[in-house]
């Protein structure tokens, strides 16, 4: 369970709350989209989290652990099982597909095998099922700078599997992509998230994606929570009260 009370984020030399007192109790197995125009917060949001950016005040309790005062090495730590999926999917480009999805067991292994590449054979084979699990076996040798956009956030979502994710962090990983290619990546996410029983918190500028996969929609404006609730829920005034 997440618990956050309170979060507020003020960026330097800014007069404004980007993140305005939030206060949320998200549960495991929530599906959470979050909906606001351009500089509403939810990049903000997702990145104050995993602490990624520093709370300027507040409370993120997660597994009734508080975050926001864990010491870097401890949070580094629960960082590994709070995985992140990227709009730009940060990945290594002239790597292959297999060696970006096995950098997801990073967090949990001694640097000096990191940097020399050495893995396990019970690491490659968890690489491997990662990969047929996004449906991208038949790709592993590609370099990843040869792939469509679609299948790089595949690689993405490989990789996050090989983390032994609990908590799901999107920040619009599906922005750069086509509308078809947006929803299948969302279906792979939320199948995902339904197989691992995790909790999923993505920002889309979607409203359909939204209201088709999610089973919370959180609409932010100004960096305040202004609807919370149930996807059925949306309706013009809703619509026009989150985008206004
Ligand atoms: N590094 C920064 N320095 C100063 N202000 C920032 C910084 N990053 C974001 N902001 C401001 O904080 C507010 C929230 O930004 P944020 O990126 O979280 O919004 P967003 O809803 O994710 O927007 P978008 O949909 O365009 O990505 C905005 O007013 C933005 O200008």
């Amino acid at each position: 369970m997440l618990n956050i009370k309170d979060l507020v984020v003020q960026y330097p030399r800014s007069s404004e709350n980007a993140l305005d007192h939030i206060s949320l109790t998200l549960e495991k197995g929530d599906f959470v989209c979050i909906l606001g125009k351009s500089g509403a917060g939810k990049s903000t949001f997702i990145r104050s989290i995993n602490r990624l950016h520093e709370p300027t005040s507040g409370q993120v309790k997660w597994e009734g652990m508080e975050l926001t005062t864990l010491p870097e090495g401890e949070m580094r730590k629960i960082r590994s099982e709070m995985v992140m999926i990227f709009q730009h999917f940060n990945l290594i480009p002239r790597m292959t597909v297999f060696q970006n999805t096995l950098t997801g067991s990073f967090g949990r292994r001694p640097a000096y095998k990191n940097l020399l590449g050495l893995f396990s054979e019970s690491e490659k084979s968890r690489g491997l099922l990662a990969l047929e699990e996004v449906g991208l076996e038949h790709h592993a040798n590609k370099r990843v700078e040869a792939l469509s956009g679609g299948q790089k956030q595949r690689v993405g979502i490989a990789r996050a599997l090989l983390q032994d994710p609990k908590l799901l962090l999107g920040d619009e990983p599906v922005a750069s992509l086509d509308p078809t290619t947006s929803r299948r990546i969302f279906g792979l996410l939320k199948k995902i998230h339904e197989e691992r029983e995790l909790l999923s918190i993505i920002n889309v500028h979607d409203v359909h994606l939204a209201k088709e996969f999610a089973t919370r929609i959180i609409g932010l404006r100004d960096g305040r929570v202004v609807f919370d609730g149930k996807p059925e829920e949306i309706d013009e005034r809703i619509f026009a009260e989150i985008y206004q």
